[in-house]
């Protein structure tokens, strides 16, 4: 999916939603993205779609996610801003995308992907390893070398470690993630 009409007026349309430090971040994970999904021989302009979207809802009231998206089970309950995945897919899909993998990279960002998709792949990495976040640099260096796959798993390796050492219950599609991209 080259750049065209359509995404360039779906750039715009997050960039009115966000503030500027995170339309900064949000470019920052779509560029990466993109660069993230060529090197693994995917497609670069629909992960730089989904990098673009990925947090258009990063910045609702908690009582705009809730609506949109009613929690599941207890963690999502907990923890309503984590919702944002869920409500920019909702967005992403209201506003005419329907590529798949793009919108379960939109939702998959917050919780996990299937590493069938290396577009959501490039997605999670990216947003945990762009460099303004100053942390995972390595997978940043280890996607960018081709091994995605390789490098999603470990992102998720991380995070199940961190909040199995804060003692947080981990959310299930995280715990599925997880077991789907170490298999
Ligand atoms: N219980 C959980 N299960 C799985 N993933 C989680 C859980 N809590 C947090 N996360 C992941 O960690 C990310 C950061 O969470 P957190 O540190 O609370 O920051 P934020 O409030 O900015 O989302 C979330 O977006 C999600 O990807």
């Amino acid at each position: 999916m080259p750049s065209t009409d359509f995404t360039e007026k779906l750039a715009e349309r997050v960039r009115r939603r966000v503030s500027p430090e995170r339309w900064a971040h949000i470019v920052r994970v779509a560029d990466l993205a993109r660069q993230l999904a060529e090197a693994a021989g995917a497609d670069g302009e629909r992960a730089w779609l989904a990098g673009i979207l990925h947090d258009v809802a990063r910045e609702l009231p908690e009582e705009e996610l809730l609506a949109l998206c009613p929690p599941e089970n207890e963690v999502e309950a907990a923890h309503p801003r984590a919702l944002h995945g869920c409500a920019g897919r909702k967005i992403a899909a209201e506003w005419g995308v329907s590529d798949p993998e793009v919108l379960e990279a939109i939702e998959g960002h917050v919780w996990g992907v299937s590493p069938a998709n290396p577009i959501g792949m490039a997605v999670y990495v990216a947003d945990v390893s762009e460099p303004g976040r100053g942390v995972n640099e390595d997978l940043r260096r280890r996607a960018l070398a081709g091994d995605l796959e390789g490098a999603y798993a470990e992102a998720v390796a991380r995070k199940v470690a961190y909040l199995k050492a804060k003692g947080i219950p981990i959310h299930p599609r995280t715990l599925k993630a997880y077991a789907e991209a170490h298999a």
